[in-house]
């Protein structure tokens, strides 16, 4: 500690303070977090754990880590630190004036790289977004603030606590399904919309509209003057189902915005990227059409056995016929619930003057009945759309723990001493989802 002298605070977090210190001899600037342990021991794993995790990543995109040290009950990290300040900033002092394509082709880019290390590593970020964004000097971008960062194993997969920021989060967060690397692919998503219009994507007056945009995957467009690629790579990124989100693996290998992110990267960068494979080399082009050929007529041998059972099945059964296990295109069951709900959230204070989104009262009542899935725990959406109401929607850009299956499931960050069961990856409650667990061709979740 006393071979560093503090310059200045530079601001201050949800669990302390970030200093800009000097070293005494060389006079190097770093930025040092001094981070309050909390008294439970689960809780000091937890806050452990961002120094643990930020010293494994060794990244140009990554804020790089020095040394940590505990003293007086607290944590000292020190790091890099980005004197371009975080991308939150940075969109702000645009003041309406858009980002060129380059430069948000570049940043973009980058943040891609950053995030491929941690998602090689198996570790989740969880907390992506413009203000956990940093910027050197030279313009380079850094990913921060491992502070809700967890490693991913099979079983934390389904751990009932989630620590993000609500405008942030996926819509499987919200809707009590697993997370996994495509939850930070989404916030990425989040990010990249923000450099392409300097606005939020999910835009809402209350919390209510938040969960259901977010859910529904609704935003504006981009604007037309971008290109294609981003269009295309924004609506993935966007979409609700997690396993039809590309990975960062495939927008920087074979994505079709792949080879423009490509020609964006650093110099130094572009040898961590394989090129991007968007053509077939011959013989693989010779391999895949002859499997074509085979695969066609299996298909279509299969399809004439089966129709003249299907055309004898209700349509809405034929249509079943063959499907494969998708999410549905509108809201899911728990957003359906809080919209079913949706007169005791205006009684509770989280009346909008933005229309309901539930259009026929028949139709939720009718869905409703249909709800048999896994669901949050008795009446959740009014415990926690009650619990929403009370907080401003401008405290959705904060950093929260969410407790999927608990009587209490958004802590703020300025929650009280945190207790005993705060780990948000621990393995203790794991709700199982087998189906995860079997082999797939998806080879793109970490
Ligand atoms: N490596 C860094 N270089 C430059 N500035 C940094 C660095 N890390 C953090 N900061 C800045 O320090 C301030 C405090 O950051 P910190 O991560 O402690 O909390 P926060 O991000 O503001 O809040 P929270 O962690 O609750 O989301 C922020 O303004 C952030 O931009």
């Amino acid at each position: 500690m006393e071979q560093y002298s503090v310059v200045r605070v530079i601001g201050t977090g949800s669990f302390g303070r970030a200093l800009l210190v000097q070293t005494e001899g060389r006079g190097e600037k770093w930025v040092m977090k001094e981070i309050r342990l909390p008294k439970a021991e689960s809780g000091m794993r937890t806050t452990r754990r961002e120094a643990v995790l930020l010293a494994k990543m060794k990244h140009s995109n990554i804020v790089a880590f020095r040394e940590s040290f505990e003293d007086d009950g607290h944590l000292f990290i020190v790091m890099e630190f980005c004197s371009g300040g975080d991308l939150l900033q940075r969109i702000r002092q645009q003041k309406g004036s858009l980002f060129s394509e380059d430069v948000i082709l570049r940043w973009f880019s980058q943040m891609c790289l950053g995030t491929k290390h941690i998602h090689d590593k198996r570790v989740l970020h969880r907390d992506l977004k413009s203000k956990n964004i940093f910027l050197t000097e030279h313009g380079t971008i850094k990913l921060g603030d491992f502070g809700s960062a967890c490693t991913l194993n099979s079983a934390r997969a389904y751990a009932q606590t989630y620590v993000g920021t609500p405008y942030y989060v996926s819509p499987e967060i919200w809707d009590n399904q697993p997370y996994n690397n495509k939850s930070d692919v989404w916030s990425l998503g989040c990010v990249l919309y923000e450099l392409c219009t300097l606005h939020h994507p999910f835009q809402s007056r209350s919390w209510k509209n938040l969960i259901l945009k977010v859910c529904r995957g609704s935003y504006a467009p981009l604007p037309r003057h971008l290109p294609y690629e981003l269009h295309y790579l924004i609506k993935h990124m966007f979409k609700t189902n997690p396993r039809d989100r590309p990975s960062i693996h495939t927008i920087l290998n074979s994505h079709r915005v792949s080879r423009l992110l490509l020609k964006h990267l650093p110099e130094e960068s572009k040898e961590m990227v394989e090129e991007p494979r968007n053509h077939w080399r011959k013989e693989e082009g010779e391999n895949v059409a002859m499997f074509l050929g085979q695969k066609s007529l299996l298909t279509t041998s299969t399809n004439k056995g089966r129709s003249s059972n299907v055309s004898s099945l209700p349509e809405s059964q034929s249509g079943d016929v063959g499907s494969r296990k998708k999410w549905a295109k509108g809201p899911s069951n728990t957003v359906l619930e809080v919209l079913a709900n949706a007169d005791i959230i205006s009684s509770v204070g989280l009346g909008s003057s933005e229309g309901s989104d539930c259009r026929s009262e028949e139709v939720c009542t009718e869905t409703q009945k249909k709800r048999e899935r896994k669901k949050w725990d008795k009446d959740p959406s009014v415990r926690l759309l009650s619990l929403l109401g009370k907080l401003p929607l401008s405290t959705a850009f904060q950093t929260y723990t969410i407790h999927r299956h608990s009587a209490d499931p958004l802590q703020g960050p300025l929650a009280a001493e945190q207790n005993d069961d705060d780990s948000t990856d621990g393995p203790e409650d794991i709700l199982t989802d087998h189906s995860r667990l079997e082999p797939r061709s998806d080879d793109e979740d970490t």
